[in-house]
């Protein structure tokens, strides 16, 4: 089967979301439809408050849409209990964020990181799977590194590493990049492609032109709407 004979990952129809705060109302999404295949690498870029964040919380299945549908993996989150939230979230999301310290435990080794992730998303030890995406992800030789033995990119990979071990079907990141310098931004960009060619859909909310540079596709928001998909 090819990404493309696939359903989406993600397939968002007139999605709302309003804040409510101190008697004053904030529309932070005010109808945003979007559909992203499988193994495709997203940039979601726009203004400071244009709504990335929001939109990123709703995939993530940590926030609820005030109207409007959002399947993901085909399963429709928004009317899903609490508990039903959670499930998915475990099966068929990763999320990371833009810290990379943020994203591990610092006690744990790189390889420790992945057999965490398997326990999870109840999935068995797999060492052949563990050994390919360390090496997708450019991690070859440091799976019994503990983080501070790490790059602030090689941190990142293994974020990633551990945000996709599986790999779920959705990847989502928020500023992935907006913590490393420039020469480590490239490793964790090489890192989302190597994700996507796995078939996972990764998306990436971003300030950083070299983030929507190396992306399939680029996602517009402004004033809560999708103001162009390119
Ligand atoms: N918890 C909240 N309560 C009230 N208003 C909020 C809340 N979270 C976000 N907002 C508002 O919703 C709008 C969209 O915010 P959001 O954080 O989604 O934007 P963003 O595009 O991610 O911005 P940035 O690039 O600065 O992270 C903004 O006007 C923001 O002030």
């Amino acid at each position: 089967m090819t990404p493309s004979d696939r359903s989406p990952a993600v397939r968002c129809r007139g999605v709302l979301r309003t804040y409510h705060l101190d008697g004053s109302e904030v529309s932070a999404l005010r109808g945003v439809d979007l559909d992203l295949a499988p193994g495709t690498f997203t940039a979601l870029v726009g203004p400071s408050g244009s709504g990335k964040s929001t939109l990123l919380r709703l995939l993530a299945c940590v926030d609820r849409p005030d109207r409007g549908s959002i399947q993901i993996d085909g399963v429709e989150a928004a009317s899903l209990s609490r508990r039903g939230r959670l499930r998915l979230r475990r099966r068929t999301l990763g999320f990371m964020f833009q810290a990379p310290a943020d994203n591990l435990l610092d006690y744990l080794t790189v390889r420790q990181h992945l057999r965490l992730a398997a326990q999870l998303r109840g999935l068995p030890a797999d060492i052949d799977l563990e050994e390919d995406t360390l090496e997708r992800l450019g991690l070859a030789g440091r799976a019994e590194h503990l983080p501070r033995q790490l790059s602030g990119g090689e941190q990142q990979r293994v974020g990633i590493a551990f945000a996709a071990f599986g790999p779920p079907a959705l990847l989502l990141a928020d500023e992935p990049t907006g913590q490393l310098d420039h020469g480590a931004v490239d490793g964790v960009l090489d890192a989302f492609l190597a994700m996507a060619a796995a078939g996972v859909a990764v998306v990436a909310a971003t300030h950083d032109p070299a983030v929507a540079g190396r992306a399939h596709q680029v996602v517009r928001m402004r004033d809560g709407i999708i103001e162009e998909h390119s």
